[in-house]
């Protein structure tokens, strides 16, 4: 008799507890492949939360991976796009036999992904196109069969777990454009409601289920919502899943009524220090892969590595987007921000790594710099942001003894006196972005 830890209710699947390596990794890729690769277009518009999700957004969808709907609402340049470049009577199907991936080779990623320090990756399963990224027994709409014609999903799934990271997987549970495909023009309830059929709350329990017993992820990330005709269900599958991967965590987008982790989106959804979330974004404003944007347009190193640590400091995770080509490679704007995150990591990562969130909150100061604190038992870690080139003072009045600073290459010295701690700085570049130090016994 197997040890089945939890039963199919409420009461038993919520005695289940975050895991330790959730709390300690900090940093996840996020990955958005499928068919909408082939195209990558969208235009550059806002983040997710900077403006109404009502018609102005899903007109003028900056999300790449919404290509589907971006053409099928009518209008906006998307659908000028589409209509210009291939015309009215191509079908988004016939993007499939385009979606070749090549060029894929899932250990090249995976080592990528180890040299950028992330600690697990979380790939598209089945986006809102309903395409499936692996061999499903419950559509003949995969990647096994179609397109890349290989278990996408399996083959990541080994490459990542070979690398030592963990491997999660995305599904969204409540957009399908197989079962439902109305154009969607607001969030609200015709997007909430997206797929209404009893036949798509079976569908999707059922390649939830399979999707726990083939690859036994160890983040299930629902996205959109559950279909409410199997809400009664969800107990099920999480106690299925739990009893599977023991110390496997889902987020919130079970239409709220469960999570292990909240989730963030650029500027969507709330979270607070008091429980365990997660940020997830693209390097630019889109997950899939988007031709409109280069370098110039992803977010910067230094307000990269600033949203990592700052996260980290308010108990979350950083789990961050790349959207590969359809060929299978990496952009190399996408690769060169991985890279360097990473290098930065190996200096600093141990204020990062294994920490939890200090008494002390993040301060925003007068004179245009920002500390971020971390903690691992009674050590405190600090990380400051905002210094000029060459030479800075930077007073700590709550610290009273000296500190390591995580660096070497830097040249410090230190003064403490009745109003605490004072750090200069002699040598700063821009390219060390935010500056680490240990102050061990100090938290
Ligand atoms: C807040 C929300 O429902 N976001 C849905 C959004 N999630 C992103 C991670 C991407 O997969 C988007 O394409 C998706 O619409």
């Amino acid at each position: 008799m197997n040890e089945t830890r939890y039963t199919g209710t409420w009461e038993s699947v919520k005695q289940h507890t975050v895991p330790a390596w959730y709390e300690d990794c900090k940093f996840g890729i996020f990955i958005h492949w499928g068919i909408y690769s082939v195209p990558a277009f969208a235009p550059r518009t806002w983040e997710l939360g900077e403006v109404d999700s009502d018609e102005q957004w899903f007109c003028n969808n900056p999300y790449a991976e919404w290509y589907y709907n971006s053409v099928n609402v009518g209008r906006g340049p998307t659908y000028e796009h589409h209509m210009n470049t291939y015309g009215r009577e191509f079908r988004y199907e016939d993007f499939i036999p385009m979606w070749k991936a090549e060029n894929w080779n899932p250990g090249e990623w995976a080592e990528l992904f180890q040299k950028a320090g992330a600690q697990y990756v979380v790939l598209t399963t089945k986006h809102h196109d309903g395409f499936c990224l692996y061999p499903s027994e419950h559509t003949k709409f995969h990647a096994g069969r179609m397109g890349p014609c290989r278990d996408i999903t399996g083959d990541l799934t080994e490459a990542v777990r070979g690398a030592g990271l963990k491997m999660g997987l995305y599904y969204s549970g409540l957009i399908d454009w197989q079962f439902a495909n109305d154009p969607i023009f607001v969030e609200g309830e015709n997007f909430s409601n997206a797929c209404p059929t009893f036949e798509y709350a079976d569908y999707s329990y059922k390649q939830m289920k399979e999707l726990v017993d083939k690859y036994r992820p160890s983040v299930l990330w629902n996205d959109i919502g559950w279909p409410k005709q199997s809400e009664h269900a969800m107990p099920y599958l999480l106690a299925h899943y739990y009893n599977t991967v023991e110390d496997g965590v889902v987020n919130d987008r079970f239409n709220g009524l469960y999570h292990d982790f909240l989730t963030k989106e650029y500027q969507y959804g709330k979270a607070d220090r008091t429980q365990k979330w997660e940020m997830c974004r693209g390097m630019g404003l889109s997950f899939g892969y988007n031709e409109n944007e280069g370098d110039d347009q992803l977010i910067s190193l230094p307000k990269l590595i600033r949203l990592l640590v700052a996260t980290v400091a308010d108990n979350g995770n950083l789990l961050l987007n790349i959207g590969p080509k359809a060929d299978g490679t990496i952009p190399t704007e996408q690769v060169k921000r991985l890279l360097t995150l990473g290098r930065w990591l190996q200096v600093n990562g141990k204020g990062i790594y294994g920490t939890r969130c200090s008494k002390r909150l993040s301060e925003h100061r007068a004179d245009g710099t920002q500390v971020y604190y971390t903690r691992k038992g009674r050590d405190l870690y600090f990380y400051i942001d905002g210094l000029k080139e060459g030479c800075n003072v930077v007073s700590l009045p709550g610290l009273h003894r000296t500190v390591t600073a995580l660096n070497p290459a830097l040249e410090v010295e230190q003064d403490v006196s009745e109003n605490g701690l004072r750090l200069t700085v002699k040598n700063y570049r821009s390219d060390l972005y935010l500056l680490g130090f240990e102050a061990a016994g100090q938290e």
